[in-house]
């Protein structure tokens, strides 16, 4: 396996090239902002009625319609949400594509499960940020980047893959290091991680530790800081220096408790659990499903989320939060 940094990339490649952002919201804004400050042609394409069209006005950028930044590019990302990605491409972008241009995801779910389906002769790669898009942003000004994988799924030109790691240097990714995968990989591991363990995994186990706490009679504001603004500084260090390091910084107590009852909590049936989920991404059927929820105006996602906001740990955090000052 390669990891390709800043001096495997050659920002020559998107040199005479005009890069439409199609999308202004947490990857747009930020991959937008980081090409254009790599001294890339980037132009933003959005819909009239869009909230983003100010926005990205005031940060300097030429807005044009989605099928006008189409037609103006030769490298067109699109950085909209996954579930409105095939009809914006079947309406907006195919019939503005020409022959030579590339087209580029930062996650492969439409091309994947076959939702966009491109001509043959385009470029067709993905650059996928492994960060938030804010952070893709915020890392980038620091001078540093976040790490990012990189995919060829068409190579037409016979450069998609200089042009891939071009762009992926424009937007910070080689400076942290860019892995090359498939569009397969990428989408399955990246919806397995954000169900099962990053996003998915971890509220469920946050909620579940509060509520025993509360349901046991403590105070839900010590619950709250327990297990959940803890976790940040837990996670800190497992990101500095993995979970050795991390077992360094806290007391042997804290580390015997987490090597007897860790395993407690999170028991065989957990990872059984797990590969039920990584089997449905695998099949297609949770692919399916989210295109069907959308369908159906998403009342299952709606429902589930007004719950969440709704509940206790939510109304605790909230308080909380507005006495410490130092978060932004
Ligand atoms: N969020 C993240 O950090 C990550 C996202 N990704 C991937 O990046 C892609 C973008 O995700 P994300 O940044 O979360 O998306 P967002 O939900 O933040 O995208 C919102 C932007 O898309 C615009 N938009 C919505 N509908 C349309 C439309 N029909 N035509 C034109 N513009 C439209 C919105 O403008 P409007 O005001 O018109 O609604 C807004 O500017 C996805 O493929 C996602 O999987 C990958 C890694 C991380
Ligand atoms: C973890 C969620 C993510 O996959 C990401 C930020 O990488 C996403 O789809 O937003
Ligand atoms: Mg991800
Ligand atoms: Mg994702």
């Amino acid at each position: 396996m390669k990891i390709y940094y800043d001096n495997d990339a050659d920002l020559k490649y998107l040199e005479d090239k005009v890069v439409a952002v199609i999308g202004y919201g947490s990857q747009g804004h930020a991959q937008a902002q980081n090409l254009k400050d790599s001294g890339v042609d980037v132009v933003v394409g959005l819909r009239k009625e869009s909230s983003s069209w100010p926005l990205a006005e005031e940060d300097g950028f030429e807005v044009l319609t989605t099928p006008e930044a189409a037609a103006k590019a030769d490298v067109i990302q699109i950085l909209i949400p996954d579930i409105k990605q095939a009809s914006v491409f079947k309406n907006d972008i195919e019939p503005n594509l020409e022959a030579g241009n590339a087209l580029v995801f930062s996650h492969g779910l439409n091309i994947h499960y076959d939702q966009i389906v491109p001509q043959k002769d385009v470029d067709v790669f993905m650059v996928a940020p492994k960060s938030p898009g804010h952070l893709v942003r915020r890392l980038y000004e620091d001078g540093k980047g976040v790490p990012g994988l990189l995919a060829v799924y068409q190579d037409f030109t016979g450069k998609a893959y200089e042009l891939g790691l071009a762009y992926a240097k424009g937007i910070g990714c080689t400076h942290a290091g860019v892995i090359e995968t498939t569009f397969q990989e990428e989408t399955e591991t990246d919806l397995f991680g954000e169900q099962a363990v990053l996003c998915g995994g971890t509220t469920a186990l946050v909620k579940a530790g509060f509520e025993t706490l509360v349901e046991a009679g403590y105070q839900p504001e010590i619950a709250y800081f327990e297990v959940l603004n803890e976790l940040k500084l837990i996670v800190d260090l497992m990101f500095e220096g993995g979970i050795s390091t991390m077992r360094d910084s806290i007391s042997d107590t804290a580390q015997y408790g987490d090597l007897v009852s860790g395993p407690r909590v999170i028991d065989e049936h957990v990872k059984e659990n797990m590969q039920a989920v990584l089997e449905d991404i695998q099949t297609g059927k949770f692919a399916r499903e989210w295109i069907l929820e959308n369908q159906a105006n998403r009342p299952v996602f709606n429902s589930l989320t007004k719950k969440d906001e709704d509940s206790q740990i939510e109304a605790v955090g909230r308080k909380l939060r507005k006495m410490m000052s130092w978060i932004d």
